[in-house]
């Protein structure tokens, strides 16, 4: 697939954004491409938002599964440019519209030229959340198309296009969400020591927070706690009695995430008492950590290293979360980051990755399924 083909169907998919278990145009969209190709190879199956495509091999004896995802998330596009998110407050700030791309211009290549192997192509939805890899995991479905290995790209805006990044073992944290609504007395403007104003109590806790990481973790364990929004009251002359933050915890080891989790239980029960409050905790959804397979990874630089197409980078561990963790908990395999060479990051309403990176990556991942041994 050329590059012109690719970018039509990155810039599709870019426009339709659709949040998790909400992707029905963009199946929709990828069932009508998929249709297109040479079918006698193909077995297509769907399983909720998400799609499993299985090119089976010549000779099969083994699967090989590569992963992308397929949500986009809650973003005012800022991007200006023709073929900005047609969805009103969605969008592609993640690259799952390159991961898409990429992985369907690699399963074109495949299904025109298969190879003896099974290789199954996994569309998950739901990665921003709640999650879509471990209820698929665990799908009757995904046993009828489970691979021996897998692996995934993420798009890196920091990197210039052309540069391949992983690492052996620890690639992303383990994540938790965090949600806490505080329910307490609200009242007159004018009054304040007859209510007790959830504004106050709500902000004056976000900035105690962060505390618990650094006076209650292990400055040697890496850990973050990020709120990234915060809501209440109702009008300016009205002392709220309803405030909401809405954060992610991310740490480097699993154990870490249950102290923090501890800690924070300690906190919201002396900060009730202080500050007058009900305060309820919701942990929304859990990841578990992107660790690679050593002995993967290092097959996959050497494919790197030779090819020619990219420049490999070894990678540092990162605080970014991804549910693709859990296929890498149960199957052997790897993910790497992708470089996009964007002004903007990952998230930002004006992240702008560069399309010819949608070739680098289609070759990469191409060529790995080709070349890469079974271990
Ligand atoms: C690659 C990436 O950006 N992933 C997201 C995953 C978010 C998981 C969950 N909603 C959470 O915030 O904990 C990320 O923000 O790292």
């Amino acid at each position: 697939m050329d590059l012109n083909r690719l970018s039509k169907i990155r810039q599709d998919l870019h426009q339709i954004p659709e949040l998790g278990f909400q992707e029905k145009k963009t199946q929709t969209y990828l069932l009508t491409v998929l249709k297109k190709l040479p079918q006698e190879h193909l077995k297509i199956e769907t399983w909720r938002t998400g799609i499993l495509v299985k090119v089976i091999g010549n000779n099969s004896k083994r699967v090989i599964g590569f992963r992308a995802d397929m949500d986009g998330l809650p973003i005012q596009e800022n991007t200006g440019l023709s073929y900005q998110s047609k969805h009103e407050g969605y969008m592609h700030a993640c690259g799952h519209d390159f991961h898409m791309t990429i992985a369907l211009g690699a399963l074109f290549q495949l299904a025109s030229q298969p190879i003896d192997d099974d290789v199954v192509f996994i569309f998950q939805p739901a990665e921003e959340g709640p999650g879509g890899a471990l209820p698929m995991l665990e799908s009757e479905l995904f046993a009828e198309f489970r691979p021996d290995y897998i692996f995934a790209l993420h798009i890196s805006p920091e990197l210039p296009v052309g540069i391949v990044s992983s690492r052996a073992g620890l690639l992303f944290a383990n994540t938790s969400e965090l949600f806490l609504d505080f329910k307490g007395k609200g009242g007159h403007a004018a009054y304040p020591h007859m209510t007790d104003d959830m504004v106050v109590a709500a902000s004056t806790f976000v900035s105690q927070l962060q505390q618990i990481v650094s006076r209650r973790v292990d400055p040697i364990e890496s850990a973050v706690v990020t709120i990234g929004k915060i809501t209440g009251g109702t009008v300016q002359n009205v002392i709220a009695e309803h405030a909401r933050i809405e954060g992610t915890i991310r740490t480097a080891n699993a154990s870490t995430i249950n102290k923090i989790k501890t800690e924070i239980e300690l906190f919201v029960k002396g900060f009730e008492q202080s500050h007058h409050c009900e305060i309820s905790i919701d942990y929304g959804s859990n990841y578990y950590q992107v660790y690679n397979t050593k002995a993967y990874v290092d097959q996959f630089k050497q494919i790197i290293q030779s090819s020619g197409k990219a420049k490999w980078l070894e990678a540092s561990a990162a605080m970014t979360g991804e549910d693709f963790g859990y296929f890498l908990r149960d199957i052997p395999g790897f993910m790497f980051w992708l470089g996009v060479d964007s002004a903007y990051g990952l998230h930002h309403s004006k992240l702008n990755p560069n399309e010819s990176a949608l070739e680098v990556g289609m070759h990469v991942v191409e060529q790995t399924i080709r070349e890469l041994k079974f271990v």
